[in-house]
């Protein structure tokens, strides 16, 4: 089998449009645009580069961004004052804090502090707990994003065996509650794992977000599975490259997800998509 690529760009681009038009309807029946705070503490360049994509994002759907970037040194206190202000300004339907914060900031106290009606990342305690209940709000970007892209496939993937490599707060453990509410038997894996490929091989979905180029070898998957790959790894020669071996993954897979041109594109996408959901249902202003 050599597999279908599942195109994250052009689903974004979709999405993209569909959202533009949407913010255009607001405008011509005299609504306001919806508005995104960024918030960028220190000067990390992966994280400038992510946010300036962000932001062009929002500039081309018509979302209003507004741009918060912050000095290293920024306490606790001051961070969070700004989103005290920001919880209570009625021009902002999102706010994002960019991670990872620099050390001595606590990123869990900081993200508990955004309103969850205007947490669209979906990190909050409030919305996790929402999605695990099945009754999600707001949802974390990247598990949903790649929920459009296995719907997208025209598979039901109700009862299907569905393997997470990777147990973290913001891929691995709602991919799991995102998963159990499309019906699939979720299988989380993580560093202590024993026999990680008896797991992956028995997978009909494997989903991998470790951060390790190579992690999940291609004889490991099962002929006909599906394949996401959230991993986003800049190699040395400046080449970027997901998790998962995916040369050997294609020849086995029936669908799977490149790097680039995957999942990240939707997690920019879906960031998009909640601002908006913010806006017209959380913050009818
Ligand atoms: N509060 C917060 N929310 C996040 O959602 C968040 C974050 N912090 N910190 C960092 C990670 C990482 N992340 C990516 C999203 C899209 C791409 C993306 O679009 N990647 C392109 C390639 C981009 C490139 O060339 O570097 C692709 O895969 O095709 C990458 C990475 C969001 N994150």
């Amino acid at each position: 089998m050599t597999a279908t690529l599942i195109d994250g760009k052009a689903t974004a681009e979709a999405m993209r449009e569909s959202i533009k038009r949407k913010v255009e309807v607001r405008l011509a029946a005299g609504q306001r645009a919806p508005g995104l705070a960024v918030i960028l503490v220190g000067s990390d360049p992966a994280s400038e580069v992510y946010v300036s994509h962000k932001r062009k994002d929002c500039e081309q759907v018509g979302i209003i961004s507004k741009a918060y970037d912050l000095p290293a040194t920024t306490s606790q206190q001051e961070l969070i004052e700004l989103i005290d202000q920001l919880n209570n300004d009625a021009e902002i339907d999102g706010i994002l804090v960019q991670l990872p914060l620099p050390a001595g900031l606590k990123a869990d106290e900081i993200l508990e502090r955004i309103a969850p009606t205007k947490d669209v990342d979906g990190f909050h305690p409030f919305n996790v707990g929402r999605l695990a209940q099945r009754i999600p709000l707001l949802r974390p970007c990247t598990p949903a994003g790649i929920v459009d892209l296995l719907d997208g496939t025209g598979h039901d993937i109700t009862g299907m065996h569905a393997v997470i490599v990777g147990a973290s707060n913001i891929v691995g453990r709602p991919m799991g509650l995102e998963l159990l509410l499309k019906g699939c038997t979720v299988t989380t894996c993580h560093r202590f794992t024993k026999d990680l490929a008896s797991f992956v091989s028995q997978a009909d979905i494997v989903v991998v977000a470790v951060g390790k180029p190579g992690i999940v070898k291609g004889e490991w998957i099962k002929e006909g599975a599906i394949v996401i790959d959230v991993g986003i790894n800049r190699l040395d020669n400046g080449k970027l490259v997901g998790d998962v071996d995916f040369a050997a993954a294609a020849e086995r897979a029936s669908f799977i997800t490149p790097v680039p041109g995957g999942v990240g594109p939707m997690t920019r996408a879906k960031l998009l998509e909640n601002t908006l959901i913010a806006c017209e249902s959380l913050h009818k202003a």
